[in-house]
């Protein structure tokens, strides 16, 4: 049985403002199996994080639905972890305490909480930050703490919705290579938004290439790469001038502003 399965499902928005509706997505089929890492990608506009929102609970189908584990999902829950562009971490307190809030309101005692937030600290590579506040640390480091806080609830699926795209490049090399190892020790299933090839290609272990709106799966690839993945072998390169040609007319229908 898939670990996320996704039945025909479409999406209208309602907008008040204009009196029209949105088709975001239309008749969306795709299973995500136990420990794969789906990166879905597409132009700007395509129902991306409208699909992932699904997922996670924060938006219902308009028809067609969304099971994880075999659950229909009606609402969040903790077997969904969610990692935002931004870590919308509480700034006044520490990492550790961060990392653990999921702990705090399940009431847990100060000393499991702490020890279990270390675990996780040193699996993103902040060991030795837990007393730092938020405002003393790096993006890239918030969203590490993003991550640990996601990890530390041990959920089945972990959502991530273009969690890097906010970093400067380097420092978004560094945060895929840290993620593909932190996957690849916790073994858990991912979905990963992005708008970026490369990104989707560094990470997934499946690429679904959406269409412009109204949301579609144009193609659904399976990415065999070796790891750690070469951006500049031929391989990377083939695969990468495939989603381009897929992209190409999408990018001319979503207007030129649709990609990076
Ligand atoms: N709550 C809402 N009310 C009305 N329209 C919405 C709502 N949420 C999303 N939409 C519309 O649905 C479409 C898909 O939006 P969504 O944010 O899912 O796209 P996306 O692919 O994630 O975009 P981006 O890559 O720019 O973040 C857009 O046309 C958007 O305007």
């Amino acid at each position: 049985m898939a670990t996320i399965q996704i039945s025909n499902v479409s999406k209208t928005f309602r907008d008040l403002k204009r009196k029209t509706d949105v088709v975001a997505l239309d008749d969306i089929t795709l299973s995500v199996e136990k420990n794969e890492f789906l990166c879905l990608l597409g132009p700007s506009g395509c129902g991306k994080s409208t699909l992932q929102n699904m997922i996670a609970g924060f938006e219902k189908p308009s028809s067609g639905q969304v099971t994880v584990d075999g659950q229909v999902i009606t609402s969040p829950g903790a077997d969904r972890g969610m990692v935002f562009q931004h870590a919308n971490l509480m700034p006044w307190l520490p990492v550790w305490e961060n990392v653990a809030f999921y702990l705090l309101l399940r009431g847990s005692q100060k000393l499991m909480r702490r020890e279990a937030a270390q675990r996780y600290i040193d699996m993103v590579g902040l060991t030795g930050f837990e007393n730092h506040y938020p405002s003393e640390l790096s993006g890239g480091m918030n969203q590490r703490v993003g991550i640990a806080r996601a990890l530390l609830m041990n959920p089945q699926v972990i959502l991530m919705d273009e969690p890097f795209g906010a970093l400067d490049e380097q420092n978004r090399m560094d945060m895929q290579n840290e993620l593909v190892g932190i996957w690849q020790k916790h073994a858990g299933t991912i979905v990963f938004v992005t708008h970026s090839i490369d990104e989707a290609l560094t990470l997934g272990t499946h690429v679904a290439v959406m269409t412009a709106r109204p949301g579609r799966i144009r193609e659904l690839i399976p990415i065999d790469l070796p790891r750690p993945r070469d951006i500049t072998s031929p391989r990377f390169n083939d695969i990468k001038r495939h989603i381009l040609s897929l992209l190409r007319p999408e990018r001319a229908e979503a207007g030129p502003l649709a990609m990076e």
